[in-house]
């Protein structure tokens, strides 16, 4: 068969398969939340980024960001379009997540301090509290040390922040403030934080988790 007619030289019509990508995409779940800026950190640390508000957008991605938000506004969209069982599966399949303040509730299998009908993802065995700092405490920064990170502290932004409150024997804790509260947990290809990296300028945090995205997809090929 000959050159269908009116294609360019040098385009064919054949199928090719599909590339192995070097590059995995990373979703960020876009039901409401800071999600521009952390489309914009992962951008910034090398990773391919797309908002996901859809269960067929949700398929595409590698690995998931939670960002941070209200929580129990998150979980109620989560019901409404359809996407909590599907973000259930996922995680549970192994998807690479991680959560920033409301998302790190949003991975927690158990909240405290949270509306009655409030769902969560749930994967990371920890309990978290919300808004648990407190009034007094409702905004702040800290230096905040993480494990997995090189070159020093971050600047960690605590806005109405969670902390957790207790955790199961495979989670490990990689950060914690000055009194011993903890802030960063990781469970096998979970990754939580109280704080919002993605506020700073400073990409490492997403720098961490795109690793974790790549090493998982890496080894599902
Ligand atoms: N900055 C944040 O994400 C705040 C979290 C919010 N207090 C909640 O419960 O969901």
């Amino acid at each position: 068969m000959g050159r269908p007619a009116g294609l360019p030289i040098g385009r064919t019509t054949e199928r090719r398969p599909t590339p192995v990508t070097s590059h995995p995409t990373v979703g960020v779940l876009a039901l409401q939340g800071d999600v521009r800026e952390h489309l914009a950190a992962l951008r910034a640390a090398g990773a391919e980024a797309v908002t996901v508000r859809r269960p067929e957008e949700l398929a595409a991605v590698d690995g998931l960001v939670i960002p941070g938000g209200e929580s129990t506004t998150m979980s109620k969209l989560a019901v409404a379009f359809g996407l909590l069982q599907p973000l259930r599966e996922r995680v549970r399949a192994g998807m690479p997540a991680y959560g920033s303040c409301a998302g790190m509730i949003m991975l927690a299998d158990k909240i405290l301090d949270g509306r009655d009908d409030q769902e969560t993802i749930g994967g990371i065995d920890m309990t978290v509290r919300r808004n648990a700092f407190g009034r007094q405490n409702e905004s702040f920064e800290a230096a905040v040390a993480i494990t997995g990170v090189d070159g020093g502290p971050v600047e960690g932004v605590f806005i109405r922040a969670p902390w957790v409150e207790s955790t199961g024997a495979g989670v490990e804790t990689l950060a914690t403030l000055g009194d011993g509260t903890v802030v960063a947990v990781r469970q096998g290809h979970l990754l939580a934080t109280s704080f919002h990296p993605e506020l700073t300028g400073d990409q490492r945090v997403h720098a961490l988790f795109a690793e974790m995205v790549r090493g998982a997809s890496a080894g599902s090929r």
